[in-house]
């Protein structure tokens, strides 16, 4: 395990007021080659997820793959099983899970989590890849920072990305009323100002990186579209793929090395600039272009980010209905040559740079409820003039 940092070791994630990081290519194959990503795989019960992690196992990728099930983020209950594949072997092996000595009920998931795959590790040699198959009623939102801050930290995993499977039959129900087996929970999360409904299948889908629409066998060319408009209208940064029995075409780039917490490529942005209507009412994609920002605006700019990230709130309260975010990504060219990427997911956001680039417009996009994309730009725009 890393030993402990003083405090002035730690590296600080968010650090509006620094100097910023560089972000030079190499920092990411350093990375990947002294740490281990790691993919969360939520989906509701019967989803496919199972058949998803099965399918995995059993394909000949080369790869020792961990593969983490349990009720992360849901309860302190940490582990139920784990089951270890490698290149030369096609049967999953379930292996028994080591608990932490120190796993007090009282320690945050954070630190359980993370020190418990860590101490998996050490006993059983390094994986290749870890995926974490979280219960049908995690909310991703959760978890995915838990993992992203702690890398930060030194630790010997970072996340990779977030795979949601969803049934290709019900999903639409599931949006409409909710999964229907918790609704304590969902009640908590509440209905907006609308009356709409905040379902676990709305939080699942807005946080993922790629979306399997799966059993597509049992709905119709026209549902399956219904399906798929409906998802991209909520999540317009992710990668959706229909799929029978969780058989993604390929696991690279579907399942495995995603890279979605990495440099934001102008690639990743591409869908959203197509201009989805609004299908779901409570969680949709936005997308604002502005011009690159001068020296002088990217402090502003920043101020910006953390009142509508850590406030909820929009410059001036413009916006009185309150909203959330779940996923922001954006390319900002400054005029003195460099492009600040950033990264966020919920109230964590990372900014780096990248030299020199081709983006003649600033990009941000945002996943998230009760945004209102005309008043951003207004509010953006609004705060660059100042
Ligand atoms: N028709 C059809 N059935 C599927 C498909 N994918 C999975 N199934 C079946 O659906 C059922 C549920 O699949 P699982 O993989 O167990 O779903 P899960 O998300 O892992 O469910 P839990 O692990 O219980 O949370 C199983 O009987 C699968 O064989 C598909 O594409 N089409
Ligand atoms: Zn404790």
């Amino acid at each position: 395990m890393d030993p402990a940092l003083s405090d002035d070791e730690i590296p600080e994630l968010i650090q509006p007021e620094d100097a910023i990081p560089e972000l030079v290519p190499t920092e990411t194959t350093k990375q990947e080659q002294s740490k281990v990503p790691i993919t969360i795989v939520t989906g509701y019960l019967g989803a496919g997820k199972t058949t998803l992690l099965n399918y995995i196992l059993t394909e000949q990728h080369g790869k020792k793959i961990a593969v983490i099930l349990n009720e992360f983020g849901d309860s302190i209950d940490i582990e139920k099983q784990l089951v270890v594949s490698d290149a030369n072997s096609t049967e999953a092996k379930p292996i028994p899970f080591v608990p932490l000595a120190n796993g007090c009920i009282c320690c945050s998931v954070k630190d359980v989590g993370v020190a418990a795959i860590e101490n998996l590790m050490e006993q059983r040699g390094k994986f290749d890849y870890i995926l974490l198959e979280t219960t049908g009623l995690a909310d991703p939102g959760n978890i995915a920072p838990l993992f992203w801050l702690d890398d930060g930290l030194g630790s010997s995993i970072f996340l990779d990305g977030i795979v949601t499977l969803v049934d290709a039959k019900n999903v639409l129900k599931s949006l409409d009323e909710g999964y229907g087996d918790d609704p304590k929970l969902e009640e908590e999360r509440g209905h907006d100002e609308h009356g709409l409904l905040l379902t676990t299948a709305h939080l699942q889908i807005s946080h993922a990186d790629v979306i399997l629409v799966n059993k597509s066998d049992l709905v119709s060319e026209q549902e399956l579209s219904n399906v798929v408009e409906r998802i991209r209208s909520i999540n317009g940064l992710a990668k959706i793929e229909v799929t029978e029995r969780s058989r993604v075409p390929q696991l690279e780039g579907m399942l495995l090395d995603l890279h979605a917490y990495e440099e934001v490529k102008d690639a990743d942005l591409r869908f959203t600039s197509k201009g989805h209507s609004h299908m779901d009412p409570t969680i949709s994609t936005i997308t604002i272009n502005f011009p690159p920002l001068s020296e002088e605006q990217v402090d502003q700019f920043d101020r910006f980010l953390r009142l509508i990230l850590w406030e909820n709130t929009l410059p001036d309260d413009i916006q009185q209905k309150p909203f959330e975010i779940h996923r922001l990504k954006g390319r900002i060219p400054v005029k003195d040559g460099r492009v600040l990427l950033i990264q966020g997911v919920r109230s964590v956001y990372e900014t780096t740079e990248a030299q020199s680039s081709n983006d003649d417009q600033a990009k941000l996009v945002l996943i998230g409820r009760g945004l209102d994309e005309p008043l951003f730009r207004e509010s953006v725009l609004a705060t660059l003039s100042r």
